[in-house]
């Protein structure tokens, strides 16, 4: 039968039917343009890059990644610590500390030791493959730039700093038994680090950056997987690796979980107590693993180096253990969101002496940042590609073309930022540096890095604390990085969809000269 709201209903199926339709043969332009942005850059190179070096591992954090983030709850205890775990507890979520004792226990019982970082075996495989994968990226990239072969670059011995940090893990081996005398020793003539005998490289020498200066005029072309680059400079240093004892976690500290694949995953939005603070402070499990490896003791005085926007100085504060912590940001918007935050979770922090006494704000470049005293723990969470974000958000994204000599400088200024560290910490003191990068390079290379020129510039030495027996108490809480995922001298916790924290890279220095 002819009627008007028939004929209205069948035109509005077809339109609807010919707009999908055309909606599923084309693209729109503005999703084309949009992957292109900086977040599809980053994620173009972690490919490239984390695919080439983890393998299958790397599809499974991509996956995670994309996700949205897990989270732990710091319980705040100047608010109503008692409400508020019993609030979580019948949610589902579980004390991070009894989880911990009890993984601990199990792994003693049944006398499990962590699987070693990395097997020779697999090491060499991927360091060959790695080779081979940057040696096509740096013929690729000169033929790019130079197509006729004129005009060569000097320094055909660019390498990728990535092929370093696979290389090194043949020539560094941990001596536990060893003084830091016999490796001093060693370290001076141990020709077996040498590669490449006629351009007088060793693999120390190749962790030395190519300062970013020299890649003036080459921006434009220099590939993702070739821009950090190094000379050839000779000289050893001592390097140690010490396996580190059981984790002590503070007393005071609170922190709540759910356990790996558990179904739930989310808290409530923290709310206000009666106190008139916040009762917990949501934040990734690998932040709060940063404060633990610090070792926090009673009437420590500590420095949080990069500290904006607060949350580790947050979660070190609520050990109640430091007498003094000097929070230090180069930005003073970002210093500002730091005492907003302790506003939030402090009781009185604006009015009470206190306070005053106990949290000191500067702003200063950490690079540069001085101090008389010395302080008894440092922590230096540096600046860096911040993967998950830049997988994510195109905002202030550190991909964009218009940041790339920033991006290209950010190993140089995390070592320096680590050397300064190693300067402020007294002898005996413990240096935690972290990351939320999965890159090598930003990883166990900075470290590295920032050893040699701490010990060539300054004639410091620090021994690096092997913390993998020390995580094991973490196995029913987080993914730590093995195999070709495992750094040779700090932990990574490794983003997964059943544990869906990091990443976070973690490595403890211990002062020693
Ligand atoms: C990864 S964030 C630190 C996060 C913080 N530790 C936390 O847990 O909330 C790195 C911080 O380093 C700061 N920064 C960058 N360059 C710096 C420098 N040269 N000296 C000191 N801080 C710097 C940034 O402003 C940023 O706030």
């Amino acid at each position: 039968m002819f009627n008007i709201s028939n004929i209205y209903k069948n035109t509005c199926v077809t339109s609807y039917l010919v707009l999908q339709a055309r909606h599923k043969s084309k693209t729109h332009w503005s999703k084309l343009k949009k992957k292109t942005g900086p977040k599809y850059k980053a994620l173009n190179h972690f490919d490239e890059f984390y695919g080439s070096l983890f393998g299958n591992k790397w599809e499974s954090m991509r996956e995670a990644m994309l996700r949205r983030s897990k989270y732990v709850a710091v319980i705040n205890n100047y608010g109503d610590p008692e409400k508020t775990i019993e609030e979580l507890t019948n949610r589902g979520a579980h004390c991070l500390k009894n989880l911990i004792s009890i993984q601990q226990e199990f792994h003693r019982q049944y006398n499990i030791t962590p699987e070693p970082t990395q097997v020779p075996a697999e090491a060499d495989a991927q360091s060959d493959k790695l080779a081979e994968y940057i040696e096509k990226q740096q013929t690729d990239e000169i033929s790019s730039i130079y197509p006729k072969t004129d005009n060569k670059p000097e320094k055909l011995d660019m390498r990728d700093d990535e092929d370093i940090v696979v290389k090194k893990v043949k020539d560094e081996i941990s001596y536990p038994n060893r003084t830091l005398e016999d490796s001093l020793a060693e370290a001076k003539i141990d020709e077996s680090r040498i590669i490449d005998p006629s351009l007088g490289m060793t693999s120390e020498s190749l962790y030395q950056f190519l300062p970013a200066t020299k890649l003036k005029g080459m921006d434009e072309w220099v590939s993702e997987s070739v821009h950090y680059s190094y000379l050839s400079k000779g000289k050893d240093f001592p390097l140690v690796i010490e396996p580190e004892g059981p984790l002590s976690y503070p007393e005071h500290l609170k922190v709540f979980t759910y356990e790996m694949d558990s179904e739930a995953t989310t808290f409530p939005e923290p709310k206000r107590c009666q106190t008139g603070v916040f009762n917990y402070y949501p934040m990734d499990c690998g932040s709060v693993l940063a404060v633990l490896a610090l070792g926090l003791h009673p009437g420590d005085r500590v420095l949080d180096l990069c500290s904006a926007p607060g949350g580790k100085a947050l979660v070190a504060l609520q050990t109640l253990l430091p007498d003094v912590i000097v929070c230090n940001d180069i930005s003073l918007s970002r210093l500002n969101r730091i005492q907003r935050s302790f506003r939030d979770y402090l009781i009185d922090f604006e009015t009470s002496n206190k306070w005053r006494e106990r949290v000191v704000f500067k702003r200063v470049d950490g690079r540069v940042f001085t101090d008389d005293q010395g302080f008894d723990k440092v922590l230096v969470d540096v600046p860096c590609t911040t993967d998950r974000h830049s997988m994510m958000d195109d905002e202030n994204n550190i991909f964009r073309p218009d940041r790339i000599k920033e991006r290209l400088r950010i190993p140089e200024m995390q070592s320096q930022l680590l050397v300064n560290a190693l300067r402020l910490v007294k002898v005996g003191g413990t240096v935690v540096y972290s990351t939320c990068s999965l890159s090598p390079v930003q990883n166990d290379g900075v470290v590295h890095m920032a050893l040699k020129q701490a010990f060539e510039g300054h004639g410091l030495v620090a021994t690096i604390k092997d913390m993998s027996s020390t995580m094991s108490g973490f196995a029913s809480t987080l993914v730590l990085g093995t195999g070709s995922a495992a750094p040779k001298y700090g932990q990574l916790v490794t983003p997964s969809v059943g544990a869906n924290f990091g990443p976070s890279y973690i490595c403890k220095l211990v002062r020693v000269r």
